[in-house]
């Protein structure tokens, strides 16, 4: 099985298809690697990895705008997802007094931010494909300095000049597994293993074209009628007009379970487009004792 994910080596989606690929016994897969995270996810839209794991939201920044955008302009499902500690490093060749140029990915540079304000104001911060292209490009130049991983450094042979940079110590991303193909309501995908609804979890995207009072109520109404609960709610320009938006929505339960079913359906006859990205294992965030060994 081919793994997809933002590379080059080092980077933080290349620790959590570890994870997965660990959790999953999948030792005979191969990681390839792409150059941003729009590759590594249409890698298993166009059938170039069977899945791809890609990020979708940080515990400091929030969501990745980018994945949001592609999960509904693609027919692609989640069949999982993961969750990874994120502890930001502040890499380089030299020492700290020769660092003029910051690279890191938007999320990293984002999440050190307070850091970056206190002891490098005079610094020039420039956005990278990933953290590791940051490490890589710092392993050339001496007045440059990424933030990435650990595993960045030694990929790199970048000296490590501060740990632990990010805003607040407790730093995590989710990330979720990918597969072709579209989900819908009369096809219940089961996901990468067979779940109870209370362990699962369904992600979803509406959009309502008339802009009414009360027509979001109405849709978090058929959950809270159902006590099904929430676990997220986003919105996302939808790029028509300002001020209107898609609604991204992640709730307890499966697709295949009979309430769920019967609040998707009653959400489609509230809303223009519904669209059902998948139901799959919930991963156990901030209660887990072993979140970092991905499980
Ligand atoms: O740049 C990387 O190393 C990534 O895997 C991407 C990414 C992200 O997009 O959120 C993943 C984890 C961290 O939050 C920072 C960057």
């Amino acid at each position: 099985m081919i793994v997809g994910v933002m590379g080059p080596e080092g980077s933080y989606s290349e620790k959590a298809a570890k994870l997965w690929m660990q959790k999953y016994s999948m030792s005979g897969s191969e990681l390839r690697y792409f150059a941003d995270i729009e590759d590594a996810f249409l890698a298993t839209v166009q059938g170039k990895s069977d899945i791809s794991i890609i990020p979708i939201e940080n515990s400091i920044e929030g969501s990745v705008g980018v994945t949001l955008d592609l999960l509904l302009e693609n027919e692609a499902k989640i069949v999982g997802e993961i969750v990874v500690r994120i502890e930001h490093c502040l890499l380089s060749k030299g020492g700290p007094e020769k660092v003029r140029v910051i690279l890191s990915h938007p999320q990293g540079l984002a999440q050190c931010r307070h850091f970056l304000k206190k002891h490098f104001p005079d610094a020039e911060l420039r956005s990278t494909g990933s953290t590791s292209h940051a490490a890589r490009l710092a392993g050339e130049f001496e007045e440059m300095a990424a933030i990435a991983s650990p595993e960045a450094a030694e990929c790199y042979g970048l000296k490590v000049l501060l740990s632990n940079i990010q805003d607040k110590k407790e730093n995590y991303t989710r990330f979720i597994v990918l597969k072709a193909g579209k989900k819908t309501l009369t096809e219940p995908e089961t996901g990468s293993e067979k779940c109870s609804s209370s362990a699962c979890k369904t992600s979803l995207i509406v959009y309502l074209e008339k802009d009414r009072p009360g027509a979001l109520y109405e849709i978090l109404g058929t959950f809270a009628k159902r006590k099904i609960n929430l676990t997220k709610i986003e919105s996302r320009p939808s790029k028509k007009e300002l001020g209107d938006y898609y609604f991204y929505i992640d709730f307890e339960g499966h697709d295949s379970d009979a309430l769920v079913k019967d609040a998707l359906k009653d959400i489609k006859a509230k809303t223009d487009t519904l669209k059902i990205l998948g139901s799959y294992p919930a991963f156990k965030t901030f209660r887990s004792v072993n979140i970092d060994k991905g499980y």
